[in-house]
């Protein structure tokens, strides 16, 4: 049986089982560089065991959709964000954990600009684009061991448009 998954906007409240959502919506925490600059200031929860932060950069191709989306995965040992290098929104996807294996996913598309940050442990979707560049900084583990578990669907689960 094949399960379809509508894409809803991405917001804070309705991401906040799974992440942090990083954005300059509002006012900015705090101005620095003599009021030249607001900071939105620590929004994100990093958190590595073993390991330290990374930064790295990715350069994903974009997916069409609808999505056929074959696998979740999980990083135990650390957060993972997605921080784009352009406008352009992407497809954020994650599912709540139900006893060891995701449940329903949810599928998310940003506003321009938006980034999202992982919580240690939380299934989702890897990277994808919905256009051109698809290029992304990245923030996780460095560290020792796969830090990795995947789950492959049987049943096809479509995402989207
Ligand atoms: N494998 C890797 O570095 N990326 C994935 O974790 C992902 O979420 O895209
Ligand atoms: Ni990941």
């Amino acid at each position: 049986m094949t399960r379809m998954i509508a894409i809803q906007p991405l917001t804070a409240q309705a991401f906040a089982p799974f992440g942090d959502v990083l954005d300059v919506a509002g006012d900015p925490d705090k101005l620095i560089n003599q009021g030249m600059c607001g900071r939105y200031h620590d929004r994100a929860k990093l958190d590595f065991s073993d390991g330290r932060a990374g930064i790295s950069l990715f350069k994903a191709i974009p997916r069409d959709l609808p999505l056929k989306l074959d696998m979740v995965e999980r990083h135990p040992d650390g957060s993972q964000a997605f921080l784009p290098l352009s406008q352009e929104p992407f497809l954020v996807v994650v599912a709540p954990d139900q006893g060891g294996v995701p449940g329903l996913p949810l599928a998310f598309r940003t506003a321009p600009g938006q980034g999202v940050n992982y919580h240690r442990g939380v299934w989702h979707g890897v990277l994808t684009p919905l256009s051109q560049p698809g290029l992304f900084a990245v923030v996780d583990r460095i560290g020792d061991g796969p830090n990795l578990q995947e789950h492959w669907f049987k049943d096809a689960i479509l995402i989207g448009p």
